[in-house]
């Protein structure tokens, strides 16, 4: 498959992020250039086929700057300073402070348009880069007085090449919704998680799906973390505070299962956390006896006919159909259900057929 972005990007910190983004590129034919403070994080990177080791006379079109919070603000001034032609992103998971600090720097904030992601793994590092990492995941772009829409619709095009469904919301909004969709979840599965530090060896022995769900992100990179709970400390602070007085209901209701009222509050916690998942797009219940594969289709008329109709030409019955949309995206994500054991075969001939599935 060949890249709508054109021209050179230079990827600087080739972590997680910065090697899955180079992954995805170069398996596009970008010419990706790549840089990193630690030169073995570098060579490991380049190894992997995420890019070239950067040199003299590179000129990015775009810079993508994947460092850890704490120093995004200082990487990406030096990078607007090196590269006065570039437009240079992040991919920081906040997103306020950075573009408060280059402002407040006095840097040419013209030429700089943040983003997130909203795809990572557990683990640090280039060895746990993906090139699939962003399949079908939102990618925020938060736009400020200075940018521009050409700005946006170029990182929206860099975005979609990953696979990933753009979405533009200003730093302030955007750090508001990250501190209860991610920065919480991170914390409350760190502190279940650590229930199990003393648990005894015959209690840890039968963990199942239901520990494995709640805790998989509770494995996360502490340092990382530190970072971006400090960097938007005032805004978890509310949802922990909501989420303390939900917790003393709770001890309230379990103290005496049966005084008047109990069941009724425990009864009201269970579905306030169904009426909750239910909101996850995307997650609106299991049915055990499909199995569900996630096609991303193009938002052209006639694409959604034209994979049914490529379903049905291989053979597969469809047992459930979802379409979803993302406001502004040209990209639709197509869910669809099929018994067990069509899936396999499924998803490979749709995938020779060029389809991407997520
Ligand atoms: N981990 C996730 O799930 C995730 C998801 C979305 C966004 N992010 C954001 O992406 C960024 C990178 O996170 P990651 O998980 O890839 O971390 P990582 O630790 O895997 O990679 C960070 C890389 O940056 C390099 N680096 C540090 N300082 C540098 C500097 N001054 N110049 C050049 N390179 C430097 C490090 O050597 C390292 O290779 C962070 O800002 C994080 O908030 C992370
Ligand atoms: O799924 C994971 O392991 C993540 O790290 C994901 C996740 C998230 O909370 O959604 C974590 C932090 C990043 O800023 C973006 C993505």
């Amino acid at each position: 498959m060949s890249a709508r972005t054109t021209g050179q990007v230079r990827v600087v910190g080739t972590g997680l992020l910065g090697t899955s983004i180079g992954l995805g590129l170069t398996s596009l034919d970008v010419d990706v250039v790549l840089d990193d403070v630690s030169p073995s994080t570098l060579a490991l990177a380049v190894d992997y086929g995420a890019g070239r080791r950067a040199a003299e006379g590179d000129a990015p079109a775009i810079v993508v700057v994947a460092v850890p919070p704490d120093v995004v603000a200082r990487v990406v001034a030096e990078e607007l300073a090196r590269f006065p032609e570039a437009l240079v992103t992040d991919v920081a998971s906040v997103k306020a402070g950075p573009l408060a600090a280059l402002q407040a720097a006095g840097a040419p904030v013209a030429r700089y348009l943040g983003s997130h992601p909203m795809a990572g793994r557990e683990r640090s590092g280039p060895i746990a880069a993906r090139a699939d990492l962003f399949l079908g995941r939102p990618w925020v772009i938060a736009p400020h007085e200075a940018s521009t829409a050409e700005q946006a619709v170029l990182l929206e095009s860099l975005a979609f090449e990953l696979g990933a469904i753009p979405v533009r919301l200003p730093a302030e909004r955007h750090d508001d919704a990250v501190a209860v969709v991610s920065h919480a979840p991170q914390l409350v599965s760190s502190l279940l998680a650590a229930r199990l530090v003393d648990a005894p060896d015959h209690a840890t022995d039968l963990a199942g799906q239901g520990l494995r769900d709640t805790t998989r992100i509770a494995a996360s990179d502490p340092a990382l973390w530190v970072q971006i709970l400090s960097a938007n400390a005032a805004r978890v602070l509310p949802v922990l505070s909501d989420l303390r007085d939900d917790l003393d209901a709770l001890l309230g209701a379990l103290a005496d299962p049966a005084a008047p009222g109990a069941q009724r509050a425990l009864a009201d916690v269970l579905a306030a956390g169904n009426d909750g998942v239910a909101r996850i797009p995307g997650k609106h219940g299991v049915d055990l006896r499909t199995t569900t594969l996630t096609v991303l289709i193009d938002d052209r008329p006639g694409q959604l006919a034209r994979l049914l109709t490529e379903i049905g030409e291989l053979g597969v019955n469809l047992e459930d159909m979802r379409l979803e949309h993302s406001p502004g995206a040209p990209i639709g994500i197509v869910e669809v259900s099929v018994l067990p054991e069509a899936a396999g075969g499924l998803e490979a001939d749709l995938e020779r057929r060029g389809w991407r599935v997520a």
